[in-house]
């Protein structure tokens, strides 16, 4: 798997949100893009997942060109604010809903996945009504990993959790990197950074602007 950004610029209301940003992202690591708040982070995000169209340059995934050869990659799982989930259901009945789409988890993948970012107690519960913010966010971790996904990109996916819970959602995803998975993890929490990313990628201004290969665990 390999995410190629080349000369990626994304204009927005006459405004350059992402300026020529040339990066390839390989699979079996995972990248921290950095930055403070504006800075671009979820763009690039969107970028990657085909969720906007470049203004100039273009994004290739597994060297298919993004709206071009495909629309998107299936095999890419996303957590991008403002998630919808079902309100009306549980956890495991929404992840079940969407993996009706594509049919490639079964209901011990949804269990396994749910157990591993922390939610085994509540998966019967009705989302909205019985959940609380770092529930629903668990949940959002959850549908982005649940298919076995090759492709994972999170926006800030440690907002409105515990101590306990980020650690969980850091074993997780170091397991899924060790699996070979690429991972993109967009955060402006230095620390969560330090404890997550391979290679931390720092964004300012809508650039790339150093990136830093570093060894955790
Ligand atoms: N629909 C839009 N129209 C115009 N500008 C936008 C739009 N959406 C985002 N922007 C601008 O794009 C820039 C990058 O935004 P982005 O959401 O990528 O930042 P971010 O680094 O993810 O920030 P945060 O840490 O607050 O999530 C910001 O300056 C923002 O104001």
């Amino acid at each position: 798997m390999k995410i190629e950004l080349r000369h990626f610029s994304k204009t927005l209301k006459k405004r350059s949100v992402l300026t020529d940003v040339s990066y390839t992202f390989n699979d079996g690591a995972i990248y921290g893009l950095y930055g403070i708040n504006g800075s671009g982070k979820t763009m690039l995000l969107r970028a990657m997942a085909g969720l906007i169209h470049a203004t100039n340059g273009e994004v290739l995934v597994n060297d298919k060109i993004l709206h071009k050869d495909i629309d998107f990659s299936p095999e890419t799982g996303i957590l991008i604010e403002n998630m919808s989930l079902l309100p009306q259901y549980s956890a495991f009945e929404n992840l079940k809903i969407l993996g009706k789409i594509q049919h490639v988890a079964n209901d011990a993948d949804i269990e396994n996945t749910l157990k591993a970012v922390g939610l085994e107690a509540n998966i019967h519960e009705p989302v909205v009504k019985d959940f609380s913010l770092g529930m629903r966010q668990k949940l959002n971790i959850a549908q982005a990993v649940f298919e076995d996904q090759k492709i994972i990109l999170l926006d800030e996916p440690t907002n409105g959790l515990d101590t306990d819970s980020v650690s969980k959602c850091i074993k997780l995803l170091r397991k899924l990197r060790d699996e070979g998975k690429l991972i993109v993890v967009a955060t402006h929490v230095a620390e969560d950074m330090k404890k997550l990313a391979d290679v931390q990628l720092h964004i300012v201004e809508g650039k790339i602007e150093s990136t830093e290969r570093v060894s955790v665990g």
